[in-house]
């Protein structure tokens, strides 16, 4: 199916066009004028930096400063300021792609995993909290009583983080916090997040190779064929029951929240007019867990009312979590909270828009097919369907499609948006589910009576909007 054009911010010219691909021969700077190029797109992009913590009366945070930034959380960041960051990421990355020894740039992808072996060992340690009140910095020997580790051999593993600039080697053997390793404190939710992926998660994925050419797991999209599964022997549904997982249940809780924090969570609020909306407009949370993404709409757009749905257990948090933030939303009844099976059952009928934020990418094509299919079921005519997800891109630039990066830089820019795609892995090492492409969420939302009207820039993630289709 062919791309609609596409513009961020503005209402998509709907007229479809084949998407024109070009060669990918001039992503990668080969002769100086690339190299030259990149350094430009660089200076120009840290220029905008810097005039935006300017407009902000902040100087831009050095590398060694603990303090909160103005712009650490996603959501803070304008789009401008959030585009030159991701533009320095990938830039920087393919100059020195382009430079270095191609053996030693495999040498450092490959040996990456010493990174999450030693930011696991130094959460669970919590040497991020030992050095928290210490901006000097504490000899290692001090860190290493302090956690109960042998000081040499922490040493060595603080050493390496501090090279990779997590942490800083003030002097000989003297350790302090720096802006990233003060997110490693074991109270800020992104060390949960850490600690997750650093671990079980982790402990999964290097299983990759072994689920994908086993003849049986490699083409099977159950989620008993991942390679978290050969990694744990239960898929991550069942690991929290373990004796092992349950130790780690409130590590996972904490992890959601990090995520929330690193995607943006906070950017629901500011990237849709809600503002347009009337009063009344009720927006159906479908699989909305705990029901946190629609508390955020509530001081701002206080004319919305609000449905829960997802299964009876996690119901029951959203209920708690309202009851404590908003009673009074809960009093009026403002929101409520149905159980839904989406799988089998409809949503609450009529509502003005059904939102599902990372429901899809749980789940293979043909579960997605079913719980939109359910959805449409409860449409009335006018509602519209926002799905909240990541967005991938082919790293081919493409005419009409989405914001693409500055040549020589990839097209979906690279290292300035590889989360996305990590992520993605991610999905397959847990579930053997997917991060998607616009044209793919288009394509689904078509086949289940849908037709995509935006797609709205929420920094790591967007919102996917459709329309109901007259006739499915
Ligand atoms: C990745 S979480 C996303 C939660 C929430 N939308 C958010 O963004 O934080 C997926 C949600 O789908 C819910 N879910 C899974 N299977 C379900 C089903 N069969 N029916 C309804 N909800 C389900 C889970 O309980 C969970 O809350």
């Amino acid at each position: 199916m062919p791309l609609p054009r596409f513009n961020f911010r503005r209402q998509s010219n709907t007229k479809k066009s084949e998407p024109m691909s070009k060669p990918n021969s001039q992503a990668l700077p080969s002769n100086p004028e690339g190299l030259t190029s990149l350094v430009n797109i660089i200076s120009d992009a840290v220029k905008v930096v810097i005039s935006e913590y300017g407009q902000a009366g902040h100087a831009v945070p050095s590398l060694e400063s603990t303090a909160p930034g103005p712009f650490d959380a996603p959501e803070d960041m304008s789009l401008a300021l959030s585009k030159a960051v991701r533009t320095i990421e990938a830039a920087c990355a393919q100059l020195s792609y382009a430079v270095a020894s191609p053996g030693h740039i495999l040498a450092n992808k490959s040996y990456g995993y010493y990174e999450p072996a030693a930011l696991l060992v130094v959460c669970n340690a919590k040497v991020a909290d030992v050095l928290a009140e210490k901006p000097d910095g504490m000899h290692i020997s001090e860190i290493a009583k302090a956690t109960g580790l042998d000081q040499n051999k922490l040493g060595r593993v603080l050493r390496m983080l501090a090279t990779r600039h997590c942490f800083r080697e003030v002097s000989p053997d003297i350790f302090a916090n720096n802006r990233l390793s003060i997110k490693l404190q074991s109270k800020d939710p992104v060390a949960g997040l850490v600690g997750h992926m650093t671990d079980e998660v982790h402990k999964g994925a290097v299983f990759l190779n072994e689920a994908l050419s086993d003849s049986k797991t490699g083409p099977s999209l159950s989620v008993a064929d991942t390679s978290f599964v050969r990694g744990h022997g239960c898929s991550p549904f069942d690991y929290y029951e373990t004796p092992e997982g349950k130790l780690r249940l409130d590590r996972f809780s904490q992890a959601m929240i990090g995520w929330g924090a690193v995607t943006g969570k906070g950017m629901l609020p500011k990237v849709y007019p809600w503002g347009a909306c009337q009063p009344g407009t009720t927006i159906c949370d479908v699989g909305g867990g705990n029901g946190h993404i629609m508390l955020d709409l509530v001081s701002p757009f206080p004319q919305l009312k609000f449905v829960i749905q997802d299964t009876p257990a996690v119901l029951e948090q959203a209920k708690e979590l309202w009851g404590k933030e908003r009673p009074d939303f809960v009093q009026k009844s403002l929101v409520s909270f149905q159980p839904l099976d989406f799988f089998k059952e409809t949503p609450v009928a009529s509502c003005d828009y059904y939102y599902l934020r990372h429901v899809l990418h749980d789940w293979p094509d043909a579960e997605c097919i079913k719980v939109l299919n359910n959805v449409h079921k409860a449409v009335k005519p006018g509602s519209k369907l926002l799905l909240h997800e990541l967005v991938l891109q082919h790293v081919v630039r493409q005419d009409g499609a989405l914001d693409q990066a500055p040549e020589p830089l990839l097209p979906n820019y690279g290292m300035g948006r590889v989360r996305l795609y990590q992520q993605d892995m991610n999905m397959l090492n847990l579930f053997n589910s997917k991060e998607r492409t616009l044209q793919e969420f288009i394509v689904m939302g078509e086949q289940c009576g849908f037709v995509f009207e935006k797609l709205w820039d929420a920094g790591e993630s967007a919102i996917i909007e459709f329309v109901v289709k007259e006739s499915k």
